[in-house]
């Protein structure tokens, strides 16, 4: 009853009295420190975020929701710079306390390439550390985030891309395009904060099936596994698909969902917090294997042949 009458008046703009107040109850109530509740008070005040042009973000005034948008041409390669300006968007968003974020792409055809194999060939070591560890803060607060998120995936969405996408809680895809963790086909083991992804969308037998297969699927078959919630037509009608699914939070208490997703997606988080450096070095001497760097070369070469 507290937290529905508090809910009610977080739509309005708090003076810092009655946050203070309510801060105090509520903090006493459910025997929480202040900092900590405060981290978790729902959306109260939106903002224009200062423009990155790899990054945009919208946020729309009247439903706090916010639309994200990757835009590094041609296909959102997931480069060290696209990282840093995601990482920081996310900042943002959690500082601004908004009610929901959607992820989509500028790219007609693409949502996301995956990681940008310019990244992953004939790595510099600290730029690949800096690269890596920017990855792994990403996944974290996406994953992690106490506001709710989708996914209108407007195109393709291999590994890095599809990764993206199940890193959020509902995914809404466009017809006639691919999507998948196809790590393996590239002779790579995906990393643990990957598995805790597809394990938290699919049934453990389809992703322990799709990662070790590095299955491709079409919009279609997406759906029949659950990799995706639902397929729209086109991009516009898969941010409103996204919106719906947002706007049912708006009938659920922000801190009774934000801890709850925080209780269950804890186990994963906390896995890759404890193991960050261990991670950064399997895949740094992964990467590094000289069958790999074939692997990946002439992958790229293929690429640009088609
Ligand atoms: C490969 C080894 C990975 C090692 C990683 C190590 C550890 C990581 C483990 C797990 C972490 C999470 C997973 C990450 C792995 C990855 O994300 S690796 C990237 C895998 N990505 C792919 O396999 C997708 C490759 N791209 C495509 O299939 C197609 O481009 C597309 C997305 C389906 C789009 O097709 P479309 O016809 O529209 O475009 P083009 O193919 O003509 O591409 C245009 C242009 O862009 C270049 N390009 C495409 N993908 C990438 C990319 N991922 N990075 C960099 N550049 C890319 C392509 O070469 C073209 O260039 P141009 O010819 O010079 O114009």
């Amino acid at each position: 009853m507290l937290l529905t009458l508090f809910e009610s008046h977080t739509h309005f703009f708090l003076s810092m009295f009655q946050k203070m107040i309510l801060t105090k109850i509520i903090s006493n109530t459910l025997s929480l420190h202040k900092k900590q509740l405060i981290e978790w008070l729902p959306a109260v005040r939106y903002f224009s975020s200062p423009t990155n042009p790899l990054v945009n973000v919208d946020v729309n005034d009247k439903s706090g929701i916010a639309v994200v948008t990757m835009n590094r041409k041609p296909v959102n390669g997931l480069s060290l710079e696209l990282f840093e300006a995601m990482s920081k968007a996310l900042d943002d968003l959690e500082n601004n306390r908004i009610r929901g974020a959607i992820l989509t792409s500028s790219c007609p055809t693409v949502f996301s390439a995956g990681l940008d194999l310019n990244e992953l060939y004939q790595p510099d070591k600290k730029r690949f550390k800096a690269f890596w560890t920017t990855f792994q803060d990403v996944w974290l607060k996406l994953y992690g985030s106490s506001f709710p998120t989708a996914a209108a995936i407007n195109g393709h969405a291999p590994a890095g891309g599809c990764f993206l996408a199940i890193s959020c809680e509902y995914r809404v895809m466009c017809p006639d395009y691919k999507i998948g963790l196809n790590e393996t086909r590239l002779g790579i083991i995906a990393p643990i904060f990957l598995r805790a992804s597809m394990r938290n969308t699919v049934s453990n037998r389809e992703a322990e099936k799709a990662l070790t297969l590095g299955t491709l699927y079409s919009t279609e078959d997406a759906l029949k596994i659950g990799l995706i919630d639902e397929i729209a037509i086109y991009k516009v009608k898969a941010i409103e698909r996204c919106e719906n699914f947002l706007a049912q939070f708006n009938n659920v208490s922000s801190i009774a969902r934000s801890f709850t997703k925080r209780s269950l997606r804890q186990k994963d988080l906390e896995e890759l917090e404890n193991c960050r450096e261990e991670d950064f070095n399997i895949f740094w001497s992964n990467l590094i294997e000289p069958s790999v760097q074939k692997q990946i070369g002439d992958y790229m070469q293929s690429l640009k042949k088609k």
